[in-house]
């Protein structure tokens, strides 16, 4: 436990490696990909370290693993990826252990909640409806609402501004470095899961106000 609570009126969540475990679905997409394109499968823990930059780092580096590097060529494997992820987005992908719930009692505290991905937002709101987390988020800003990205801050100051708290009340949770620079610039506090897609014992050493094992231990970190 932190000495000190976090006094936060406002909590943002990334998705992939926080809030929900996408890996299945990424690597069926990544798996259908490599079989059109004639390409080794790639493994899981391969896939796993490409996520959390959104779809086209993933498959530039998926291309990249397999020596292709044309720009055509990447291209052309993230129009199929994208194709084969809108087909499976969902259908594998699971909460983390307790998230459904400990959303609903920090709704129930009276919280305003955002999602902070930078998975594209075509992508992000079928997952958000699929799973039933869509309801608990009063704003989402997806990879590509804005023309930058996380590590950039602006998508946290974005969601902050719809949320209509100030950064200094807000926190930021996620599972990657990208989150904790992405939250440090924007003047949040910043929460790090050590269960998502970030190795935990670097991220242990990211400056972050918590790390949590498991998602509901946010709770005890509350005002
Ligand atoms: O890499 C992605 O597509 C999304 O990742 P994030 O939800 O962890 O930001
Ligand atoms: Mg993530």
């Amino acid at each position: 436990m932190s000495a000190k609570p976090i006094a936060a009126e406002a909590l943002l969540f990334d998705l992939d490696g926080t809030l929900v475990d996408t890996l299945p679905d990424l690597a069926e997409a990544a798996a259908r990909t490599s079989s059109d394109l004639g390409l080794p499968m790639s493994s899981l823990l391969e896939i796993r370290r490409w996520v959390g930059d959104g779809i086209a780092e993933l498959v530039r580096r998926f291309m990249a693993a397999n020596g292709r590097t044309d720009p055509a060529e990447v291209a052309a494997a993230l129009e199929r990826f994208k194709a084969h992820y809108a087909e499976v987005n969902g259908m594998a992908s699971r909460p983390y252990e307790g998230v459904p719930e400990t959303l609903a009692e920090l709704s129930c505290r009276g919280l305003v909640m955002g999602c902070v991905t930078n998975k594209d937002w075509k992508f992000t709101l079928p997952l958000l409806e699929a799973l039933d987390l869509a309801p608990f988020f009063d704003v989402v800003v997806a990879g590509d609402t804005l023309p930058v990205k996380k590590p950039d801050p602006a998508m946290v100051l974005h969601a902050c501004e719809h949320l209509n708290r100030p950064s200094e009340r807000a926190l930021l949770v996620g599972d990657s470095a990208i989150d904790a620079q992405a939250g440090q610039g924007a003047g949040v506090a910043v929460a790090l899961v050590t269960y998502g897609y970030g190795d935990p014992e670097s991220l242990r050493r990211l400056p972050a106000s918590v790390f949590l094992d498991r998602f509901p231990e946010l709770l005890n970190y509350l005002a």
